[in-house]
């Protein structure tokens, strides 16, 4: 899926939601466990419910490696039912990969061939050769983890080195490098006020903002200092949509809570 196709969507919708599908076995609804593949049933059901509400979904495969051979099935499952049913919607494998060359290479073509994502997050500390085996595969996209949602972040991501933030070097390096347009970087929800600079070194690059909702990161904070005139935000709800609700009702209540930010960001981008 190109970049425009995906700002398009945008528009069609009114929407720049994306919906995390992080599965967990012991938060689903028990009835679901009498299904033959509980993880799939679960996420179907929600893509159902949400489909027309999200621009977006990402599954993290930890949620399904988790679960062995059965999560890796669910998994394949899933991004072929978005690919089939919803071919408009972007898609993310959020595995937050990155190897050496040959290595990354492999990821690449398990997650873009095999799987067919449309995209799959990677970490930038191992560097050109670790990534650019992701953007040899020059229709899908790369998006590289840039400044994370946790904590954790700022035992390295925000130490000066050579008089420069590391997060803002690895934007500044990543730009060097082959089918750099294909670049889109993670930068957490919970770091808004970043989003000014991290905007100087990257004006259009469309951002993956995880960390609304359940980390506590504001959707009107993050409009305001990351928002590009084609948007250039995809903004990420995990739990706080797909847990809703652990009774029957999951659905709807999933779709209610898509509804909330849908709306929000209808608002958001009336307002422009
Ligand atoms: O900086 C990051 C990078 C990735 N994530 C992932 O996004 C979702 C967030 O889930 P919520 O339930 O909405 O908090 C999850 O898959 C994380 O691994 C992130 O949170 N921060």
């Amino acid at each position: 899926m190109t970049t425009s196709d995906l700002v398009q969507q945008i528009q069609n919708k009114k929407s720049f939601l994306c919906i995390g599908l992080d599965v967990d076995i012991d938060k689903i609804p028990k009835h679901l466990l009498d299904e033959e593949d509980p993880i799939f049933a679960f996420n179907k059901s929600i893509i159902d419910a949400t489909h027309h509400l999200a621009v977006a979904y990402k599954p993290n495969t930890a949620f399904y490696e988790a679960y062995g051979l059965k999560g890796w099935k669910a998994l394949e499952k899933t991004i072929q039912y978005l690919n089939t049913n919803h071919p408009d919607i972007f898609t993310i494998a959020d595995a937050k990969r990155g190897d050496i060359g040959n290595t990354s290479t492999m990821y690449a073509k398990a997650f873009f061939e095999d799987l067919g994502f449309d995209s799959v997050t990677v970490a930038p500390y191992m560097g050109k050769d670790s990534v650019e085996p992701f953007l040899a595969f020059t229709d899908k996209h790369t998006i590289l983890l840039a400044l994370t949602s946790n904590k954790g972040a700022f035992d390295f991501q925000t130490k000066m080195v050579e008089g420069t933030e590391v997060y803002k070097t690895v934007l500044e390096t990543s730009k060097t490098w082959v089918n750099s347009k294909n670049l889109m970087y993670v930068v957490g929800a919970t770091k808004a006020k970043f989003l000014a600079d991290i905007r100087k070194i990257v004006p259009d690059s469309f951002l993956l903002v995880p960390g609304v909702g359940a980390q506590g990161g504001s959707l009107s904070e993050v409009c305001n200092y990351g928002m590009t005139k084609d948007i250039g935000l995809l903004i990420n709800s995990s739990r706080g949509i797909i847990y809703a609700s652990s009774e029957t009702n999951f659905a709807e209540a999933a779709a209610a809570e898509a509804v909330k930010l849908q709306q929000q960001m209808e608002a958001i981008l009336n307002a422009r």
